[in-house]
């Protein structure tokens, strides 16, 4: 690639640099687990020595296919009419302006060769010879001299970010305490049925991961988990295995669905679906996935034959419950949530409670996430404890799933946590977790094997400075990275679609091979970008963060932020991509001035010294060069795409208006409308409120912000300057949203059910009734008969009263005497 554009290789990703003063060559040196394709070499170097975690992912031997039996979703997907790719048309204007150069080059040339024919013949020869023997460039237009190949292999700098630790404060700590595990557990100790352990050998996974220890064999008791390790440490199969065994162990009476487990984005589910799959390979225990964007027929059709666990997205499976009528949730036994944080905030908050409101109360349930917060479960507890609220306490004794069993493990596992055996309710944490367990979840299990912070354990987590005025820079500090650095099994995230597409293009310009995934892609396209870089197709994915979470792609060296997402969250999830299932991974993020608090954050939490890397300044601008005189290519092949558009807009109308007319309008409504749970109305509704409630947010007393806008929009075209601005700034008004909705919660919403307080009964006996305890509240048979019949003689001689008439209103009386 680099010498298609003319350049040398500068600093390498592998390479040592000078400035930096800890050796990070070790860390190359070893030798990845898992073998790749293509790139086999390249990866092996990728793993890395410079941590010491106390688990250590052994290589996967077996045949483990990893993929996401892509032919079956592959099938279900609506066929439309193949139109040019994007990359088909990046290459189009490529080849033009390659053309182009070269007959401007050579009518310059020839020029030269006139003029200096005619004053210095004996330079000829040198011409003639530099011409013939100089390469035929094929990105001439933005040819570099030799002049400048000195300035481009000038290497980066690499800087370890101090951190500033608070004095007494250690990392872990609290969440550390909360969940211990079994170290020395392996999985042939858990009492795992043989179809499964068969599963795991065959998928290669040779001892159980952190997460594993800890929650497999409290997931076999059926107790509800509220989950969180790192990305990439196998919290999948940490809830797969505990659910299957119980399916195993208690195999179904009737054909019903009784596992349910939802995720965010359609490809986590295609991707948990999978796994699940292999587990379960070497027994009878079926599954379904139900996702967005696939073929809703097929989907409705495997849910009439009652798989035993449903994958699926909280939107496709709203769509089943009310459109397909044999298909409920009344009998699911286990539901569980994967990036559970994500699950249960806003953007899923109506769907989520529909989903629960027609689940079984008569169920485990298990959150999980690399960025589970306490919060999680009490900002939700209102809605949630509404369902659950009200269970039958009897449930456990009653049996879901194989209690029998569970309860004789129960008391005999030595596997379980030493807290946990002690006393059932000591492994549930106290403070917080005392509120998420007592409205969410039923008396659940805390574990916390990382803090909610973490990154990987093997990330190396680099920054690279943009200084203030400089926003423009951006795109050509990422052009150099993937350029000269982290050239293949790279994935960069954008803040929004717009960027994402624009960097597809841009890159592929400079000949990258490159995909795109975000939501503004039709399904296919979507899971073809992931199937390429997948198979090693495209070098890089420029993705938005629906790719942030979840996703295990095999290889990922290195990720790119350009910009900084809208919380640490986002962060986490984003650089988890890379260094997964204890191989290295880079992450190198672009922060500016507005985006260095996050930063300081990151260097707070992390564990690994953080990285600045610096770009030297020439190389910047020849980059910045490069994408300003590629800037009438880019539009080149959006304009390209505009035309394919319409063209492809007025076909379709055209074809509806044949078929109008030769078949008549009942053709075109054949189908019957799909019902939701929101009608039209409602939906339109909820979409108005949250796009005035970001309106409203993004103009709150920031002038700067609302001139930004009026002035990007009536500009229509925006400079480097401007997208960069626009990219954080989306991020910012996320988090602010999300800041004031965290504050309102806590206010309205987050009340937490607290039980009464129980009184010993002896301080009980000891503590003085008021009056009002004792007359107001006495609602016994005898003190209402009494409190009907006003005081006795005896009261009313008590008080002077004993002369006046029974019955009336002695006190209104007395008042109406003294008066008088
Ligand atoms: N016991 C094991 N031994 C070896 N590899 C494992 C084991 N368990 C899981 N893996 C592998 O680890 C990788 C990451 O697993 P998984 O996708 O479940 O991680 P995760 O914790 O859910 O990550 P994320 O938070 O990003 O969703 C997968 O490739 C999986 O095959």
């Amino acid at each position: 690639m680099l010498a298609e554009l003319g350049l040398i290789g500068t600093i390498g990703e592998d390479d040592e640099v000078p400035v930096e003063p800890e050796s990070d060559s070790a860390d190359e040196e070893e030798e990845g687990p898992i073998v790749l394709g293509r790139k086999q070499k390249a990866l092996q170097k990728n793993r890395s020595a410079d941590f010491n975690p106390d688990f250590v992912f052994t290589e996967k031997e077996g045949a483990y296919d990893g993929s996401w039996a892509m032919a079956d979703v592959m099938s279900q997907l609506k066929k439309k009419r193949a139109a040019t790719t994007l990359d088909e048309k990046i290459e189009k204007v490529r080849k033009k302006r390659k053309t182009e150069d070269k007959e401007a080059k050579s009518g310059k040339s020839e020029k030269e060769k006139e003029a200096k024919e005619g004053s210095e013949p004996e330079e000829q020869e040198d011409l003639e010879g530099k011409d013939e023997e100089g390469p035929e460039d094929e990105d001439s237009e933005t040819d570099y001299s030799s002049a400048d190949e000195n300035i481009l292999t000038k290497a980066d700098t690499l800087k370890v970010k101090e951190r500033k630790k608070k004095k007494g404060q250690e990392a872990g700590g609290f969440f550390e305490d909360a969940s211990q595990y079994d170290e020395n557990l392996s999985f042939q100790d858990m009492n795992l049925s043989r179809p499964l352990l068969k599963a795991i050998t065959a998928m290669g996974f040779k001892q159980p991961t952190p997460i594993q220890k800890a929650c497999i064999p409290v997931g076999l008791l059926g107790k509800d988990i509220c989950a969180c390790a790192a990305t990439g440490t196998g919290k999948t199969a940490a809830f797969a295995l505990p659910v299957l065994e119980r399916l195993i162990y208690k195999p179904r009476q009737a054909p019903v669905t009784r596992v349910l487990v939802l995720v965010p984005t359609r490809e986590l589910g295609i991707q948990v679906h999978s796994v699940t799959k292999q587990l379960a390979q070497f027994c009878n225990i079926t599954t379904c996935l139900a996702v967005g964007g696939l073929d809703v027929k097929s989907q409705e059709a495997a849910l009439r034959a009652a798989p035993d666990i449903l994958i699926a997205t909280p939107g496709r499976l709203i769509d089943h419950l009310h459109n397909c009528p044999s298909f409920h949730l009344s009998s699911i036994e286990v539901l569980i949530l994967d990036e559970a944080d994500r699950m249960l905030d806003e953007y899923f908050e109506e769907q989520m409670k529909e989903i629960i409101r027609m689940c079984s109360h008569h169920r485990q349930t298990m959150l999980f996430s690399a960025t589970m917060t306490d919060e999680v479960g009490l900002r939700n507890s209102a809605w949630w404890g509404e369902w659950r609220g009200a269970e039958d306490p009897a449930w456990a004794a009653a049996g879901g799933l194989g209690q029998t069993w569970l309860a004789s493990t129960a008391s005999s596992s030595p596997h379980l946590p030493a807290s946990w055996q002690a006393s059932e309710h000591s492994c549930l944490c106290a403070g917080q977790v005392k509120d998420l367990a007592s409205v969410s979840l039923k008396n659940p299990v805390r574990i916390f094997v990382n803090s909610n912070t973490d990154v990987a354990p093997f990330l190396r987590q680099e920054f690279v400075r943009i200084r203030p005025n400089r926003e423009g820079d951006r795109e050509a500090i990422v052009a150099a990275l993937l350029t000269r650095t982290f050239t293949d099994h790279v994935m960069l995230f954008t803040q929004t679609k717009k960027q994402a597409h624009r960097m597809h293009i841009l890159l592929g310009l400079m000949g990258l091979q490159v995909g795109e995934l975000h939501g503004n892609l039709s399904q296919t396209q979507r899971l073809e970008a992931l199937r390429r870089f997948k198979d090693e197709q495209i070098d890089i994915l420029v993705a938005t963060d629906v790719a942030a979470r979840g996703l295990d792609i095999e290889g990922v060296k290195t990720v790119i932020n350009f910009t900084m997402p809208n919380t640490i969250k986002h962060y986490v999830h984003r650089v988890g991509r890379t260094a997964r299932a204890g191989r290295a991974g880079r992450s190198v993020s672009l922060v500016g001035e507005e985006e260095r608090k996050m930063l300081k954050e990151i260097v707070k939490a992390a564990k690994a010294p953080v990285k600045a890397r610096i770009l030297p300044q020439d190389v910047i601008l020849k980059f910045r060069d490069k994408i300003e005189k590629m800037e009438k290519d880019v539009y080149a092949v959006l304009q390209l795409e505009a035309e394919e558009k319409e063209l492809q807009q007025s076909e379709v109308q055209i074809n509806t208006a044949k078929r109008l007319l030769e078949k008549g309008k009942e053709v075109l409504n054949h189908e019957p409308e799909r019902s939701w749970f929101q009608t039209k109305e409602e939906r339109k509704k909820e979409k108005i409120a949250k796009a005035l409630q970001e309106f409203d947010l993004a103009l709150r007393g920031k002038k700067k912000r609302k001139k930004f806008m009026k002035d990007a929009k009536k500009k229509g075209e925006m400079t480097a300057e401007e997208r960069s601005q626009f990219e954080i700034l989306k991020a910012q008004m996320f988090a602010e949203r999300l800041a004031k909705r965290n504050r309102r919660a806590k206010r309205a919403r987050a009340m937490p059910e607290e039980e009464p307080a129980r009184v010993p009964a002896k301080k009980q006996k000891q503590l003085k009734k008021s009056v009002f305890d004792e007359e107001l509240t006495n609602t016994s048979k005898k003190a209402l008969k009494q409190y009907r019949a006003g005081p006795s003689f005896e009261e009313r001689k008590q008080l002077g009263l004993h002369h006046q008439r029974r019955g009336g209103n002695f006190k209104s009386k007395s008042r109406y005497k003294r008066r008088k």
